[in-house]
């Protein structure tokens, strides 16, 4: 069984998976360097809660600042990492038939003392987000440092069942509808990039 099967095969059985091994090393050191690209060029802004009109700045609730990587201008790292992306996307419908037709994606920067509290991906209202992706983009990131991503049992949102540490190269995927998680406050720069596959087929 390959790397992939393995965490398809996890996702269908409890809903979320983490394996470390699915990009390639130089892929995700390339995409840290990217992301802080952007962030010296001032392409980050802090991140919303909700959407559309419902769209509002709460940073107890959310403390990241984000940059959206946009498919048809971007450059050739975030391009081979959509690319990528695509693949897994074609795999996902492959074994579970959800009618993916796009991934949306952007880079994610908490400064220390930011977190995220307990949610669940999918908007209120609109079910077109499927499956959450999270990269972690953060070289020997210590323990001590916090900033992991608690996961809570979907049947059961009291009750913690994993705790991840944002390590370089990890990979979280889960499904958007049911997992609760958070970001506990790190202590240091964490670098991520999250993103989202969806059953709808554009941008409004
Ligand atoms: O960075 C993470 O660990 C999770 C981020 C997250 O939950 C989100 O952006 O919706
Ligand atoms: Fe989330």
């Amino acid at each position: 069984m390959n790397f992939l099967d393995k965490s398809l095969d996890e996702l269908a059985q409890q809903g979320w998976s983490i394996a470390d091994n699915l990009l390639p090393s130089s892929l995700s050191l390339a995409l840290l360097q990217q992301a802080q690209q952007r962030w010296q060029n001032q392409c980050f802004h802090a991140a919303a809660i909700g959407r559309e009109k419902k769209q509002h700045l709460n940073k107890k609730i959310r403390g990241d600042s984000i940059c959206w990587l946009q498919p048809n201008d971007c450059d050739p790292t975030s391009q081979q990492f959509l690319a990528w992306a695509q693949d897994i996307q074609e795999a996902l419908n492959q074994a579970f038939f959800l009618g993916l037709r796009r991934f949306e994606c952007h880079f994610a920067r908490y400064a220390p003392g930011a977190g995220y509290a307990k949610h669940i991906d999918q908007h209120q209202h609109t079910g077109f987000r499927k499956i959450s992706m999270v990269l972690y983009l953060n070289p020997a990131w210590q323990a001590d440092l916090g900033g992991e991503l608690v996961i809570y049992d979907p049947e059961s949102s009291d009750e913690i069942i994993a705790n991840v540490i944002p390590e370089m190269g990890r990979l979280v995927l889960f499904r958007s509808d049911s997992v609760p998680h958070a970001v506990l406050p790190c202590h240091a720069v964490r670098w991520s990039l999250a993103g989202w596959f969806r059953n709808d087929s554009d941008i409004l």
